[in-house]
């Protein structure tokens, strides 16, 4: 009997699902959860129909029939055909580990209610969590639950990342462990490091082959070259390390300065690694359409405060927050995405850490390096080519650049390049650690 094995948590959620009965008759849901694998290797798939009137009647899919271990109403697939769910898009599945962490918290419910995706396609979450964090997955998944999203039409909460990341389109990595105190940014990067190894190989084994990874665990972008190399089937182009939300704090400051609102600011680049080293562009940046040079006539506040500022800002919340940025690090990742899926406006571009094997500014290949990127909305990127140079600028690259070839080196271990070399040219922090 699969109810003999289930534990008290898979008691709880189940109960709970049951209490959906005030979703609308147009919302038919189809909801699983698949707990970690029991002792004797039985994998528990579970869905949850819930429904009030006139709902579509259950079906014994092909899918149902092969789930196995399901149990009674667990076992029931609704036809989603049937619905009115016409006009909608085909659904998509999407990953997202540390769904128990904080910036998850308010990435999930950006992501149900349609923000990201739009309000015609319904979604699938698929929540990487531990051991540690099951029973708060349990809660995550409670409150999606409650939150009564249309467009959210499966949740599903496990363990292991080859059931959890099986056909997903978007995987949003956010989960990793934070930096300790007196912990060196050598075994931060190992740590880490092998949390993306070992989601390289899941992915590369179970996920969509045109999946797209974004990752924000930290240090992102040498998380991000172990993931994409732990995945050969995969697009090494597909993987994306978050800076994001470095290039929306650089143009909050520049708005600042400037007198302006920040819609006004545009073509700011991020150039380099997710750490102190990361350098704001203000040379190729534009206010009102103006070079931000003629507009802010201050060259020693835009090299020194305003680099500084942006370089350091995610420490400076910490320090009056006491946690790290998580609400706004979640809006910059559905900037992130929106930035892939719908069309950079006209001249415009934005920031991502992505792969540096054929970008067009001299950049060392095989790295994962912020660089600036345009779509056409269909999820892929090209480099932006009309941007410019001067000493300054390219100085700044390179120490940022010498940075990740060194946590490169640091890594060789999980990238299958041989033995690692952990000679970091110094200590450099994340951006929250400042
Ligand atoms: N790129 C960017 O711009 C930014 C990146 N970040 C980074 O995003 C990551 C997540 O931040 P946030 O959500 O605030 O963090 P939280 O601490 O709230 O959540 C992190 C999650 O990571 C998971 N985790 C994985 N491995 C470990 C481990 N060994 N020890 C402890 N936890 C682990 C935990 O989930 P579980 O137990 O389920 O695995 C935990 O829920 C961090 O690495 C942070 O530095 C933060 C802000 C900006
Ligand atoms: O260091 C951290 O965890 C937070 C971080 O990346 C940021 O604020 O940019």
């Amino acid at each position: 009997m699969v109810v003999a094995e289930l534990s008290p948590s898979y008691n709880k959620t189940s109960l709970h699902s049951s209490q959906l009965s005030f979703f609308s008759s147009r919302l038919s849901d189809h909801r699983r959860i698949s707990l970690p694998r029991p002792q004797n290797g039985r994998r528990v798939v579970c869905s949850v129909a819930s429904n009030q009137v006139q709902a579509p009647s259950p079906v014994q899919t092909e899918e149902a029939k092969t789930k196995g271990d399901c149990y009674g109403v667990f076992c029931l697939t609704y036809d989603l055909e049937a619905d009115e769910t016409k006009s909608w898009k085909k659904l998509i599945n999407i990953a997202v580990s540390g769904a128990a962490g904080m910036i998850s918290n308010h990435l999930l419910f950006k992501l149900a209610s349609g923000e990201v995706f739009g309000p015609d396609q319904p979604i699938a979450l698929k929540l990487l969590g531990s051991e540690r964090s099951l029973q708060a997955l349990e809660g995550v998944a409670m409150e999606l639950e409650d939150s009564l999203f249309p467009l959210l039409r499966e949740v599903n909460i496990g363990i292991d990342p080859y059931d959890v990341f099986q056909d997903v389109e978007w995987a949003l990595l956010i989960g990793a462990k934070p930096r300790g105190p007196g912990m060196e940014r050598a075994g931060l990067l190992d740590i880490n490091g092998q949390i993306f190894a070992e989601q390289g190989k899941a992915l590369n084994a179970v996920a969509s082959r045109n999946v797209k990874v974004m990752v924000v665990g930290n240090p992102c972008n040498t998380n991000a070259l172990i993931c994409l190399k732990n995945a050969p089937n995969i697009p090494a182009k597909n993987f994306h390390a978050l800076t994001r939300l470095d290039e929306n704090r650089a143009k909050c400051q520049l708005a600042l300065k400037a007198g302006v609102f920040y819609d006004k600011v545009s073509n700011v680049t991020i150039w380099g690694n997710h750490s102190t080293t990361q350098v704001p562009d203000f040379l190729n940046a534009r206010i009102n359409g103006i070079p931000v040079k003629e507009v802010i006539n201050d060259t020693k506040w835009l090299e020194e405060e305003f680099t500084e500022m942006v370089q350091n800002r995610g420490g400076v919340l910490i320090k009056k927050w006491g946690r790290s940025s998580a609400a706004s690090t979640a809006v910059s990742i559905v900037d992130a995405i929106r930035s892939l899926v719908t069309p950079t406006p006209e001249g415009d571009w934005f920031s991502s850490g992505v792969y540096t094997n054929g970008n067009p500014y001299g950049i060392a290949e095989d790295l994962v390096f912020s660089m600036p990127c345009r779509s056409k909305g269909d999820g892929d990127y090209e480099f932006v080519k009309d941007v410019i140079f001067d000493d300054y600028l390219l100085r700044r690259i390179s120490k940022s650049e010498a940075e990740l070839l060194a946590e490169k080196r640091c890594v060789a271990h999980l990238t299958g390049e041989g033995i690692a070399v952990c000679d970091l040219p110094e200590d450099t922090m994340l951006p929250g650690e400042v």
